[in-house]
């Protein structure tokens, strides 16, 4: 178990006895081992982040029907009718990717990711960040600069799909890093992706979705660290799949 765990690279600094470089604007008590933090980190850095995501992918689906539509007809070309998603299915999720990708750009759950410190004086663009500043890269206000995308505040999956090869979450194309980039990119990537692709997709290929009679969908933004919705999505599920033995 400890071995497992230290593999992440955040326990690294503390397996070489140097201190943590990260702030997260609480301080860390001295109680803490190195494998508190990690557990701390993955405990912290993995719900809210995939929660919050999930609702927003939801809710921009029910702010535009027409887009919900399409993600279930691919739903119903690549899992059927007479089936319930499998993990196996998820890469050829093409569309459902797109709608994701598209989400995360409009609504990065870490809107200006994790504060950092760097380690020594760097000249970066011709600033100089001395050595122990704290700083913040505003990933939401790249994600909507009209330089770099067109219409940045439509919400067109299909862009995605037009320039799929480059825009990954990898964190190297520096105008898309809804999960950061560089060594301190989310330690959680691999598993938030099929984790969000698998609940939107069992979610929207099981029921068809409706907002209660007269509402729309509100979606004003709270503040945080995390980017939540102001308002809690309420939504009104009701079975798509014919076969309900499916469910059990
Ligand atoms: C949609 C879901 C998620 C999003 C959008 C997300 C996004 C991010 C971002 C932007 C960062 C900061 C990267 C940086 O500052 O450069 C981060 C860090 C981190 N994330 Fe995630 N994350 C998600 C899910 C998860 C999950 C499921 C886990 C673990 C199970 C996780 C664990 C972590 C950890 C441990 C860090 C700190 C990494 C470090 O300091 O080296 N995340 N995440």
């Amino acid at each position: 178990m400890q071995d497992a765990l230290c593999t992440v690279s955040c326990c690294a600094p503390y397996r070489q006895g140097l201190s943590h470089k990260r702030s997260y604007g609480f301080s860390r008590t001295s109680s803490f081992g190195p494998n508190d933090c990690v557990l701390t980190d993955i405990v912290i850095g993995g719900t809210d982040t995939t929660i919050t995501t999930v609702e927003w992918v939801m809710s921009e689906l029910l702010n535009n029907p027409e887009i919900m539509s399409k993600v279930q007809q691919e739903l119903k070309h690549v899992v059927g009718m007479n089936n319930i998603v499998e993990e196996s299915h998820l890469p050829n999720l093409h569309y459902l990717d797109a709608v994701l990708k598209e989400t995360l750009r409009l609504h990065p759950a870490l809107p200006l990711l994790l504060p950092k410190r760097p380690s020594q004086s760097a000249i970066v663009g011709g600033y100089t960040i001395p050595e122990g500043t704290k700083v913040f890269l505003n990933v939401y206000a790249i994600h909507r600069d009209p330089q770099v995308w067109e219409s940045p505040l439509e919400f067109q999956p299909e862009r995605f799909l037009r320039h799929s090869t480059n825009f990954d979450y990898a964190g190297n194309n520096m105008k898309y890093l809804p999960f950061g980039s560089g060594r301190r990119i989310c330690a959680g990537l691999p598993l938030a992706e099929k984790m969000v692709m698998f609940m939107l997709a069992s979610l929207l290929h099981s029921f068809d979705w409706k907002l209660p009679e007269g509402e729309k969908v509100d979606l004003s933004e709270g503040f945080g660290l995390v980017i939540k919705k102001s308002e809690r999505l309420f939504a009104i599920p009701t079975p798509r799949l014919p076969n309900f033995d499916l469910y059990q």
